[in-house]
């Protein structure tokens, strides 16, 4: 199973605390992330994620690419909600495509965890 993880710069910090404390379950997915998310993810944690351009450079586009292939499960997007992004049309894009394809997608730390245990549901289920 597929999973994106992707936060803006504010929310980096939020999301590397998460796949700290959930690593073992993040191990699980092959994993892919937008270009300085999935970085400084590696930094912080070893995991082995899958780097796209950067959010600002088409990555979100590229992980909006998966989606539509079907071939992403699942996207955690830490967004920041109070910063202008200069690619909020690829933003937006990238939340729509997840609507139109029912791919589930956390956009908050509150959700995170719910999506994921959701997803590690379904793994269980499948072995
Ligand atoms: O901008 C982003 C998502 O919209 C994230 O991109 P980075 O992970 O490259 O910072």
């Amino acid at each position: 199973m597929r999973l994106a993880l992707i936060a803006h710069d504010e929310k980096k910090p939020d999301l590397i605390s998460f796949a700290e404390e959930r690593q073992a379950d993040l191990e699980r997915f092959e994993l892919m992330a937008t270009g300085t998310t999935g970085q400084r993810l590696i930094d912080a944690t070893g995991l082995d994620i899958e780097r796209k351009q950067s959010g600002p450079l088409g990555g979100d586009m590229q992980i909006g690419a998966e989606i539509a292939s079907e071939t992403c499960d699942g996207v955690i997007f830490l967004r920041d909600p109070l910063t202008a992004q200069p690619h909020e049309p690829d933003i937006s894009a990238l939340l729509r495509i997840c609507d139109v394809h029912q791919t589930p997608l956390a956009t908050n730390l509150a959700s995170a965890d719910a999506v994921l245990d959701e997803l590690i549901r379904q793994l269980d289920g499948e072995e």
